[in-house]
């Protein structure tokens, strides 16, 4: 067990003692145990928090892999195929997604939408598109309702 510092122990005491009918010596007793402060120190992060960042991080990966062995690497493999195989991928990976949310299954969903992100950035780094055009696009669109925007598009005279 880690050894407490003598002026944390000196400390827990001052204030347990300093409350009416309690002795020293009961504050003693009454005071944290070495064990439960040491617990209360928040332990260090030893993994990546899961947010959205794992997009930018998970781009930068998959253009690290560009060129290297196909034998290795899934994206390498997936970029040296071409777009067009890129692309029937992304596809298949959308329309797996999409059956998993008709079919109300949850957790499936949760596995294909991961696959069809992964994809899309596949798509992003052959296409040479930046994360950060389209998270700029997406603030562009920030808080405007698509009811909105689809009025104000300019009418084609030629409709009916
Ligand atoms: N997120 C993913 C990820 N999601 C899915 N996949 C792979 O995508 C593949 C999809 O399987 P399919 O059978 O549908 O695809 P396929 O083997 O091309 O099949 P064919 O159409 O050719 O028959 C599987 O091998 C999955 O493991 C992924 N592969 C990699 N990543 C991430 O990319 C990083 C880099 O991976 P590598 O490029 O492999 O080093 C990894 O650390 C991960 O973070």
């Amino acid at each position: 067990m880690p050894k407490i510092p003598k002026t944390m122990r000196k400390n827990d005491d001052t204030k347990a003692a300093g409350k009416k009918g309690v002795t020293k010596k009961t504050a003693r007793k009454k005071a944290a145990p070495a064990a439960a402060i040491v617990k209360a120190v928040p332990a260090l992060p030893t993994e990546p928090a899961a947010t959205a960042e794992i997009l930018d991080r998970l781009f930068n990966v998959v253009v690290s892999r560009k060129g290297t062995d196909p034998a290795v690497s899934h994206s390498a493999r997936l970029l040296s195929r071409g777009r067009r195989k890129i692309a029937q991928k992304f596809g298949e990976e959308a329309v797996e997604c999409l059956i998993e949310a008709v079919a109300g299954n949850t957790e499936e969903l949760v596995g294909e939408s991961a696959d069809v992100l992964y994809h899309l950035i596949v798509m992003w780094v052959d296409a040479g598109i930046h994360p950060s055009d389209v998270w700029a696009e997406l603030t562009r669109r920030e808080g405007t309702s698509g009811i909105a925007e689809k009025a104000a598009r300019p009418r084609d005279p030629l409709a009916v």
